[in-house]
């Protein structure tokens, strides 16, 4: 469950356009804020504008931080990974996504939107002057519905590859306080010191559940041709997933990451809507023709071999058959 880190693997079932409660009023162009901010989808109103909405025709609030409820910690052990002396249960944000042994992870700086990152250990950049910088992404991405993936985030002007174009924000939970529910927003992002862990030491990771509380980036779509990843990075001190630019990003194009092969793989049941040529469906379909092909082939060599063989039989028995040749 969860996105793992870089990836979107794991994610759960979508609970966000298709499982809505129930409809918006339509005609209406009324749209009241309301305290709900599930469930998002598509609302056309009488002036024939989409605007996106939730159950509860409200607007959904996009909310460009770290939400985190102690109480939620409490049974949690102390993170093998953290430094002897840490603070836990974690009373604040920091104190769970501290950035612990993040020696060799980029800081995205105060700015965003641009490639400049920050390799300074000991910088004072801060998630405050981060989260002030990314807040106005409206003058940068827009929300659209697509045909067949829901919502997706377009571009309104061009990206360099390398650009950080925001982080995702959401509420931090952790496994056990989930409590087995799942959600299609949830990203997980490792805690602790991060270098490499054996298997049977998995390194802890935190979610961070983007649905109810989340920003313009719990809307990015997959695409078997990824422009952009989640990557691990720091703001000073804060240990975030910032989404990068892999390539350079036209204006007007939808952003997409790779959820990964657990996510939209051969062996998943989810089918993949990119479209892209390199898409895991377009493969599915070629390995079903060719499997599809050998089955057949296989058969008419089963049918074959068995024809031949009754060929054989018939042959024999025939000739038992045959009446004693009449002597004239
Ligand atoms: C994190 S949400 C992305 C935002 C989502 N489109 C929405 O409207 O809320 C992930 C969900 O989006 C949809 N989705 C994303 N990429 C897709 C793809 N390539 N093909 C089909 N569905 C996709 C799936 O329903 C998936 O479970």
């Amino acid at each position: 469950m969860g996105i793992p880190a870089t990836t979107y693997n794991n994610l759960a079932r979508p609970t966000g356009v298709t499982k809505r409660r129930s409809s918006p009023r339509r005609g209406s162009l009324k749209i009241r804020r309301t305290r709900s901010r599930d469930r998002f989808f598509w609302y056309s109103a009488s002036d024939g504008v989409s605007r996106l909405v939730n159950s509860n025709n409200s607007i959904p609030e996009q909310v460009n931080n770290y939400s985190f409820a102690p109480s939620e910690f409490h049974h949690e052990a102390y993170p093998k990974t953290f430094p002897v002396g840490g603070v836990w249960p974690p009373q604040q944000i920091d104190d769970l996504v501290f950035a612990t042994g993040s020696e060799n992870t980029d800081c995205v700086g105060d700015t965003c939107y641009n490639g400049n990152i920050c390799e300074d250990l000991d910088c004072t950049h801060t998630l405050a002057a981060w989260k002030a910088a990314t807040s106005d992404w409206e003058k940068h991405f827009e929300l659209r519905k697509t045909e067949h993936r829901g919502i997706g985030v377009y571009t309104r002007h061009a990206f360099r590859q390398g650009a950080i174009l925001g982080w995702y924000a959401g509420e931090l939970k952790t496994l056990a306080s989930m409590d087995g529910s799942k959600s299609d927003y949830l990203m997980e992002i490792e805690i602790g010191d991060i270098s490499p862990h054996t298997p049977l030491e998995p390194t802890p990771s935190i979610y961070i559940d983007g649905e109810h509380k989340g920003n313009w980036t719990r809307f990015i779509n997959h695409s078997c041709a990824a422009d952009c990843v989640f990557r691990i990075m720091r703001v000073g001190n804060t240990r975030i997933m910032a989404v990068e630019a892999i390539k350079d990003i036209p204006r007007g194009k939808e952003l997409s990451v790779d959820y990964g092969e657990q996510y939209y793989g051969l062996t998943t049941k989810k089918r993949c809507a990119c479209g892209v040529p390199e898409c895991v469906e377009r493969r599915r379909i070629r390995l079903e023709k060719a499997m599809e092909r050998r089955k057949t082939a296989e058969k008419a060599m089963e049918r074959r071999k068995t024809a031949e063989k009754a060929k054989r039989n018939g042959n024999i028995k025939r000739c038992r058959r045959v009446a004693p040749p009449i002597l004239v």
